[in-house]
């Protein structure tokens, strides 16, 4: 009995656009509510929420139940984090400040059993392996892992072509807030000098035949990214839709004018 098939992985590889939510309430509760709304991926943060490994598996079993994929982001490419996430069963994983092809290989590494990485054995305490139940997971795991780093500095977008073209990479994130901090936009990740970097490291992960994600809170910017060619891409977060959602109701009932939207989300 193999490793259970990563469908968010296959959809990649299929080209198969894939649209996604951020979750950041560091709910399990909330993360079962979102499940239901319909979305290819959820990606449960674990560098933005206050999120600790028993909670973030909490969360990731909670999703997992749903027709949507977990993706779980760890606050660090941490090869001792990676091991627990993949073991607790995760499959795809999110990997934030990406800036170097030595750092892309080492955390590829990471993911994988030897002798292809360092990945520590303990598939017999794993509820990856169904606690060792899953007989040949040892030599299926590899292939289901997707792993998807970001790319958000003027560093990671040099190293976009090395970091695309490592085997093991099955996608690149562009991370529009910190690339936008970095390159002096604080607060403006919609700044015409972002939105051409964004074009640019687009077309070189393309051409290396890898996926190209992004996310953010605007629609108007989320459809003109998916027309530059997002193929995994999050619209919104669980977060900043309660906070707003929340507020208008408020602002609605009460006859104000405007409803004031958080100014937060043009800056996220
Ligand atoms: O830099 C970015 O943009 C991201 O990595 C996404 C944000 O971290 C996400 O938390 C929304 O604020």
């Amino acid at each position: 009995m193999p490793a259970p098939s990563n469908p968010f992985k296959a959809a990649l590889r299929e080209q198969r656009f894939q649209l996604g939510l951020w979750v950041a309430l560091a709910s399990p509760y909330a993360a079962e509510v979102v499940s239901g709304s319909g979305y290819d991926w959820l990606l449960i943060d674990g560098e933005h929420a206050p999120n600790d490994l028993p909670l973030l598996s909490a969360q990731f079993r909670a999703v997992a139940a749903s027709a949507s994929h977990p993706i779980v982001r760890l606050p660090v490419g941490d090869t001792a984090l990676i091991k627990q996430a993949l073991d607790v069963g995760v499959q795809t994983l999110l990997i934030p400040m990406v800036e170097s092809v030595e750092q892309a290989r080492e955390l590829v590494r990471a993911t994988r059993y030897p002798p292809h990485g360092i990945r520590g054995v303990g598939a017999a305490l794993a509820r990856a392996s169904e606690f060792g139940r899953i007989t040949d997971y040892l030599h299926t795991a590899n292939d289901q892992i997707c792993l998807l780093l970001q790319i958000e500095s003027r560093a990671g977008l040099a190293a976009v072509d090395e970091i695309a073209a490592l085997e093991g990479v099955d996608g690149l994130f562009i991370g529009p807030s910190d690339l936008a901090a970095d390159m002096g936009y604080l607060g403006s990740p919609g700044h015409p000098e972002v939105r051409a970097a964004i074009i640019d490291a687009f077309a070189r992960i393309e051409k290396a035949g890898k996926a190209r994600g992004i996310m953010t809170l605007d629609l108007a910017q989320a459809r003109d990214y998916r027309d530059l060619g997002a193929d995994f891409m999050a619209i919104g977060t669980d977060v900043t839709s309660l906070v707003r959602a929340t507020q208008v109701l408020r602002q609605e009932f009460s006859g104000e004018e405007s409803p004031e939207v958080n100014k937060l989300e043009s800056g996220y």
